[in-house]
This record gives structure tokens, C-alpha cells and sequence, in this order.
């Protein structure tokens, strides 16, 4: 139970929560159900990122231009419908009605009826165990810092003076953009850029190196050739000069390609160049939480600087930003509060995924990171092309590339092709459960399915022994026996 005292109005839970996005839910109402007294401070709407600005809405436009996509390849199936007629308007309301269907999971209601108590304010630290929001004090036994990231503004000389969207406005257009620049190709620049072309929009994406450039390269240039293939206007390796406004309210943006200068004007400007912590206006110094630009300092274990607080999800310098992840990292927190069992981030067996045709999904190490790390290693692989229910589905285009050590143990696996992040839950349970390629090889997978593709690449590790003379000796004794 939480005590209030009547004197001085002071909340005095177990666990104080700040931030209602993907970690900070989690927290709480896991607490909760143990019967741990929480109190969860939001300033915003509940659901944070995902549900309001992010995963959802974006998977949510990405599942319209798939309908649309659908359509157009229709005919290689012997299906005609004529080119998709998009209702932009329409999409915005599936967009809506989808983020709709799942906040009640996330709402004041719900978790209040948890037992949490909800305030909807904004916290601050005034010294290092007190919190204020609105007209209410809390002093817990532990706080949890769950306050995500916010778009990266780029110092670029006249963006400010133009009208430019981020994730935060993207998902309020209810017309359709002619042409659509996206400033970044990382995950959400190439994810809206497909989608929005998809959806019939002409798009640009301008990027500072390469699209996709914390993944496999290998893997990832199969992505950017079939945004290519799709008509976006993929320009890596640019420098932006400047951005200026038109007099018919377009932007232009000048950037240098190949030492030379150009521009290229379109009606909206999409900027995603990566997350900034939620770090501002939270009175972490006066909490003595240690915290720069990338966001706040922790050990392995998700503690900061001052040992009653931990942070969790975006809000972690240096951390990965995906729900999962700020799941993860909720579970890890409440492991050591409430059962007092040190916990530590393992980075291992994490996954990710680019939403994109064909999705892009990765676990463990890459090849180039395995090989940094001084591991002797064999790469396996496997292409979608050799799959029968890829071949009948037409979704030939991809790979599986297994990163495997010393005596065939998983080091990493990164898939693109259709379907990848679904197929990449196996892996994640191979790494986590430390298995090799042996184990995958082992298991019957039914067929015709893509999830074969991954059977069939560690088939292959094994291919080898199947030549080795003493293994065709042993075969023909053993033919003596009838
Ligand atoms: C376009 C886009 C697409 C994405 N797609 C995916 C995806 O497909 N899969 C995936 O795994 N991840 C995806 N992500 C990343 C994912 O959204 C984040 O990693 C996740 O939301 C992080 O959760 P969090 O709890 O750390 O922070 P958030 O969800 O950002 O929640 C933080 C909350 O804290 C509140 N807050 C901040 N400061 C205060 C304060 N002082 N007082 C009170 N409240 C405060 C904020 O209002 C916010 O609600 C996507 C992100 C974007 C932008
Ligand atoms: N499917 C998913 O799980 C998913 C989807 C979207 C976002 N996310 C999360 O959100 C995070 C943020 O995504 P993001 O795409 O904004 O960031 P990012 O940091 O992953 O990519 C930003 C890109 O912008 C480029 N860039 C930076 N400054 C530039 C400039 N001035 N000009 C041109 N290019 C520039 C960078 O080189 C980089 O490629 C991701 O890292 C991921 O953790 C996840």
C-alpha cells in the first residue's frame, strides 16, 4: 500500500515509475501483481513511444502498403485488380483505429484497477530521493527511470525555418504526400520511406553514409536494391548543405553528392536521424544520476549513479532502442528489486528487426563483428531461392546467414527475406539457449515452410562429412550386415 501522511502529502510506494511508455508499463504492472506498491508518473499519454508515435502507427502504415503491394503483384499470380486506389485519409483512420484497439492495455484505467497509481504530470528529481509531479512529493524505496528518446534534430543551417515531419507528426497526415524526402536511412527512415512509396508517394532518402548501416552489409544492400527497385531515390554518401522553404510551401534540401552540389525540392520532409534520451528537465543532477547527450549512465545491471535508481529502455545511454529491449530491461530491474537477484544486460541474445520487403532481422553477433572479436568462424547460408513455399509464394528475394564458432555453436544469425522476423524468434531461442548448428539440423520443420531456409543453412555446416573417406568406409562395412 502506498502511505499517504496527511501532514505533508508525501507518496511513499516501493517503486516509483517514471515514464508510461514500453519499459516503464512493464515495471509496473508486474510490480503490481506482486502486490508491490508502485506509483507511475506519465506527462504524456500512456503507451510512450510505441503505441503513440512508433511501432505501432508505423506498422500500421507498413501493413496498408503491404495491401497495396499485394495488388500490384497480383497479376504474376494470375489475380487482376488494376493499380491500388489509396485513401490516405482512410489509412490515417486504420492507423488510429489500430493504436485505438490496443491502449486500453496501456490506460490510467487499467492500471489503476492494477493498483498502480497514475499521475499524470511531469516528474523531477529535487534531491536524491525525492520526485515531484504536479502538487504531489514521492519518496520511494526505488525509482525507475523509463523516459524513452525524443527525434534528433540534425544541425542543419535552415531547417528550423522550414516545416519539417518527425515521427511525433508523421502519423497525423490524413493527405497523401506528393513526394516525400526522408533525411536518414536507418530503421525508421527506410521503414516510412517503402511505406509512403508503397503507398503511392515519390520518395527521396538522403543519407550521410550507407542505408541500414548498423546491420550485416551484405544483407542490408539487399534491402536498399529493393527500396531501388521499388522507385525511391536512394542517394548515400550525400552531405545536406541546407534546407530552405518554397514559395508553394515545398522544402528544398541542398546537399553535396560526389563533390558536387545539387538540391532536390519535394512537398514534405521526413527527418529521422536517430533518438535523443529524455534526459532534459528531470533534476538529475540534484538526484546525482550521472547522464550526457546520449542519455543516462548505467552499470550492467541497469543501476545509475545514485543506487536507488535504475533506467531502462531509450532512456539508457549508449542502449538499444526497441520495446523488447525496454521489456527486457524491466524484467531485469525488477529482478534485482523485488527478489534482490543481481541481473546483468546480455546484448547476446537480443534481436532486432527492419520492417521493411524484405524484413531484415538480426541476433548475436554480425560477421564482421564476430570476426572483430577474434572468433574463428564459418559462415552458413541458405537462399530463399531454394525454398519451395518461397518459390510459390514468389518471394524468392533473401538469405539466412549463420555465424557459427568453434564446434558449430550459433554466434549470430541475420536473415532478410520475407517473413525474417518471424523466423528470427528460432534463433533468438537457439542463442539463448547457447545451441549449435547440430541442434538445428536436429529439429522437423514442416514443410513447405520458409523456416526450412535456416534447417537446410546448418544442414550445409555438416555437408562436408558426408565426402570424408572415413565416413564412406563406415558406410560400406556396415553394408556387410545386410
Ligand atoms: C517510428 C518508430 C518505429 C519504431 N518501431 C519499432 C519496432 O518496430 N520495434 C521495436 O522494438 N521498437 C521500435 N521502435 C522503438 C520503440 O518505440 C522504443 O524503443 C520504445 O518505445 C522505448 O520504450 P521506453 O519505455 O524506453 O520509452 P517510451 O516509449 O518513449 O516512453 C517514455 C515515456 O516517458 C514519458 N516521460 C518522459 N519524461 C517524463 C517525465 N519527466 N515525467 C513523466 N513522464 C515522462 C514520455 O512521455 C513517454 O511516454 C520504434 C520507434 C520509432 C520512433
Ligand atoms: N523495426 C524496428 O525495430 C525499429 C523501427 C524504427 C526505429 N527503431 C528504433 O529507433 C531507433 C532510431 O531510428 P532512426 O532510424 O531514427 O535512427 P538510426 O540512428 O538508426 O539511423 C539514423 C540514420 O540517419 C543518418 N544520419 C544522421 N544524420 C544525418 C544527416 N545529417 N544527414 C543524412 N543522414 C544522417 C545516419 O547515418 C543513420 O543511418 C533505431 O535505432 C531503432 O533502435 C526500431
Amino acid at each position: 500500500m502506498t502511505s499517504k501522511t496527511a501532514e505533508s502529502a508525501v507518496l511513499k510506494p516501493d517503486i516509483c515509475v517514471i515514464g508510461g511508455g514500453s519499459g516503464g508499463l512493464t515495471v509496473a504492472a508486474a510490480a503490481a501483481s506482486f502486490g508491490v506498491s508502485v506509483v507511475l508518473i506519465e506527462k504524456g499519454k500512456m503507451g510512450g513511444d510505441c503505441l503513440n508515435y512508433g511501432c505501432v502507427p508505423s506498422k500500421a502504415l507498413i501493413a496498408a502498403a503491404k495491401h497495396a503491394e499485394a495488388i500490384r503483384e497480383a497479376p504474376h499470380f494470375g489475380v487482376f485488380a488494376g493499380e491500388p486506389e489509396i485513401d490516405f485519409a482512410r489509412v490515417n483512420a486504420h492507423i488510429h483505429e489500430v493504436i485505438g484497439a490496443i491502449a486500453p492495455n496501456d490506460s490510467v484505467e487499467r492500471f489503476r484497477a492494477l493498483g498502480v497509481n497514475v499521475i499524470q504530470a511531469e516528474a523531477r528529481f529535487t534531491d536524491a530521493r525525492t520526485v515531484v509531479a504536479g502538487d504531489q512529493t514521492i519518496r520511494a524505496r526505488r525509482f525507475v527511470l523509463a523516459t524513452g528518446s525524443k527525434p534528433r534534430v540534425p544541425d542543419i543551417s535552415g531547417l528550423s525555418d522550414v516545416d519539417y515531419l518527425t515521427n511525433e507528426t508523421l502519423f497525423s497526415l490524413t493527405t497523401r504526400p506528393e513526394h516525400l524526402i526522408v533525411i536518414g536511412g536507418g530503421p525508421i527512415g527506410v521503414e516510412m520511406a517503402q511505406a509512403h512509396r508503397r503507398l503511392g508517394c515519390a520518395v527521396t532518402i538522403l543519407e550521410m553514409g550507407t542505408l541500414l548501416s548498423k546491420e550485416d552489409p551484405e544483407l542490408a544492400r539487399i534491402v536498399t536494391r529493393r527500396l531501388e527497385a521499388d522507385g525511391i531515390a536512394v542517394l548515400e554518401n550525400i552531405e545536406i548543405l541546407r534546407a530552405s522553404k518554397g514559395g508553394d510551401g515545398s522544402v528544398s534540401i541542398a546537399y553535396r553528392i560526389d563533390g558536387k552540389e545539387t538540391s532536390v525540392t519535394a512537398s514534405h520532409l521526413l527527418v529521422a536521424v536517430g533518438r535523443a534520451a529524455q534526459v532534459d528537465n528531470l533534476g538529475l543532477k540534484e538526484a546525482g544520476i550521472t547522464f550526457d547527450q546520449r542519455g543516462i549512465k548505467v552499470g550492467s545491471g541497469l543501476k545509475t549513479s545514485n543506487s536507488r535508481v535504475f533506467a531502462i529502455g531509450d532512456a539508457v545511454a549508449g542502449g538499444l532502442q526497441f520495446t523488447h529491449v525496454a521489456n527486457y530491461h524491466a524484467g531485469l530491474v525488477l529482478q534485482q528489486i523485488l527478489f534482490r537477484v543481481p541481473a546483468k544486460e546480455n546484448r547476446s541474445v537480443i534481436p532486432r528487426v527492419t520492417f521493411t520487403d524484405p524484413e531484415l532481422a538480426q541476433i548475436g553477433l554480425t560477421e564482421e563483428e564476430a570476426r572483430k572479436a577474434g572468433h574463428t568462424i564459418t559462415i552458413q547460408r541458405w537462399p530463399y531461392a531454394q525454398n519451395d513455399r518461397a518459390e510459390a509464394e514468389r518471394r524468392t528475394g533473401g538469405e539466412i546467414k549463420i555465424v557459427a564458432g568453434k564446434r558449430g555453436v550459433i554466434l549470430g544469425v541475420g536473415i532478410v527475406g520475407h517473413g525474417a522476423g518471424e523466423m528470427i524468434n528460432l534463433y533468438a531461442l537457439a542463442l539463448s539457449k547457447k545451441m549449435t548448428l547440430n541442434d538445428l539440423r536436429g529439429f522437423i520443420a514442416p514443410y513447405p515452410t520458409m523456416s526450412e531456409i535456416g534447417k537446410r543453412a546448418a544442414i550445409s555446416y555438416y555437408a562436408p562429412m558426408t565426402r570424408k573417406p572415413f565416413v564412406r568406409k563406415l558406410l560400406a562395412f556396415l553394408r556387410r550386415f545386410g
